[in-house]
């Protein structure tokens, strides 16, 4: 039992050690990552299951659960399925993936248990940290690789109220920031937002579900430009639409290095 132990968290300081070595890189490069991360995209990576020592699984925020509307699961279902298709009688995954959410930043990659450890044990991620299902940000993205866009269907809880009615305006940068800054990190490794641009073009009523469009606008350098929409679910009425500029950031920066 204490020789099994011992094992555990030697394990988690070697793979501490490999995740603070690649923290000093640059950018993330396949060729530094263990062969289970590499055929994942970069947002997925971070969050891999593989390598779990444990035996219990972290909950995944972005399944349906029962607060979920039936405009929410319609939805959900729609993009679910355009990530596996059948060709000649065989399912292969499609040009969509859906991206789980955890709600925590570390804690779930390998090693991360040591990281967070290290840095704020009682961190949660800020859109994952209302435990009471549909009081807050239930979200679910769903990635197009080959189109390099994303489509977020989101539907918004009563504690994010604004304007009476409403959703507030900072819940919906919050969910803008956190879809464009997904995209980005799928496409370009870590970054941070460097600027966010913003037009509340009309209300979200709460309680509703929308759909957050973001797509690549372009790369130059370590900047990364992502064009943004939030839209009724049936498309038709512009809520809000927003740029966001990511730069490729050293992680040791967040170490202030
Ligand atoms: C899975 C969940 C995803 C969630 C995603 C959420 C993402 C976030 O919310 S991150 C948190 C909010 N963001 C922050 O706290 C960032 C704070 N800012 C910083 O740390 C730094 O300013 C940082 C990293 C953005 C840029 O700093 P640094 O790497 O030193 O870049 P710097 O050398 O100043 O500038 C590089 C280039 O970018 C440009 N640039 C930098 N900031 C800006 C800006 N705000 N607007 C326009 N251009 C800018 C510079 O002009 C420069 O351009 P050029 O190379 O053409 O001269």
């Amino acid at each position: 039992m204490l020789r099994q132990g011992l094992y555990v968290v030697r394990g988690l300081y070697r793979d501490g050690l490999k995740l603070i070595r690649l923290a000093g890189q640059q950018s993330f490069n396949r060729a530094h990552l263990p062969a289970s991360y590499c055929h994942q995209p970069i947002g997925v990576r971070a969050l891999t299951m593989s390598s779990w020592p444990f035996s219990s699984k972290p909950r995944d925020y972005s399944l349906p659960n029962e607060s979920w509307s039936p405009e929410m699961q319609k939805l959900y279902d729609h993009y679910n399925a355009l990530c596996e298709v059948e060709e000649e009688g065989e399912k292969k995954r499609g040009a969509w993936w859906r991206l789980p959410s955890y709600n925590r930043t570390l804690k779930y990659a390998t090693g991360g248990r040591c990281l967070s450890k290290l840095l704020q044990a009682k961190a949660r991620l800020f859109t994952r940290n209302i435990e009471e299902p549909g009081a807050g940000f239930e979200y679910v993205v769903f990635l197009n690789k080959p189109e390099k866009s994303c489509v977020c269907v989101f539907q918004a809880g009563h504690l994010l109220e604004g304007p009476p009615g409403h959703v507030h305006g900072g819940a919906i940068a919050t969910m803008i920031d956190s879809v464009t800054g997904t995209l980005a990190t799928y496409l370009s490794g870590p970054v941070m937002t460097a600027n966010l641009n913003m037009n509340y073009r009309s209300p979200i009523p709460l309680g509703s579900v929308v759909l957050v469009h973001c797509a690549l606008e372009k790369v130059e350098g370590r900047k990364t430009f992502i064009s943004c929409r939030v839209t009724s679910s049936d498309r038709a009425k512009l809520h809000t639409d927003a740029t966001g500029l990511f730069l490729t950031i050293n992680v040791g920066h967040l170490f202030g290095a």
